[in-house]
């Protein structure tokens, strides 16, 4: 979707993440699900956002780069509830220097209930769903009873 169009009930705020290694799979992910992804809104950490833009033409959002606070970034999208799904191809065999990061950003993710697709084909699955073209809320998770026992 073009940045200025106002988001329609339906449309996805999907963000668009993946580690050095990942990126050429990513921006191939991306060209392959064009039609459905230039229909959602797009935010990108800034090296990704630059390599899906080139390679696809989409239109997205650019965050910072991830080791700059981009993840983070991101993980305050979720929390806000700004952010519908995450589609993060990080990489299995590297450690990176802001691994904190990257955990915090899935555990906001588990916490917040988002879809989250960390691979070609559970991306593939999760683009895919029928759930994309619906007006699907996901649901937070009722964590009152964890948060009363913590304060006992
Ligand atoms: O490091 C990243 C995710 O942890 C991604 O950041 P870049 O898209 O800027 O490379």
């Amino acid at each position: 979707m073009k940045l200025t169009e106002t988001l329609a009930p339906t449309q996805k705020r999907i963000a668009l993440v993946a580690h050095d290694n990942m990126k050429e799979t990513l921006a191939s992910w991306c060209q392959k699900h064009k039609s459905v992804l230039e229909n959602q809104c797009l935010f990108a950490t800034g090296t990704t956002g630059q390599r899906v833009k080139v390679a696809t033409g989409l239109e997205v959002i650019p965050l910072l780069s991830g080791p700059m606070g981009g993840d983070q970034q991101i993980g305050a999208k979720i929390a806000e509830q700004s952010l519908d799904i995450l589609i993060f191809f990080w990489d299995p065999l590297e450690s990176m220097p802001h691994d904190p990061d990257v955990k915090a950003l899935l555990r906001i993710a588990a916490v917040w209930n988002i879809a989250v697709a960390c691979n070609p084909t559970s991306a593939d699955y999760l683009i895919s769903s029928p759930l994309i073209n619906t007006e699907y809320a996901y649901r937070v998770p009722d964590y009152s009873a964890y948060a009363a026992g913590r304060s006992e």
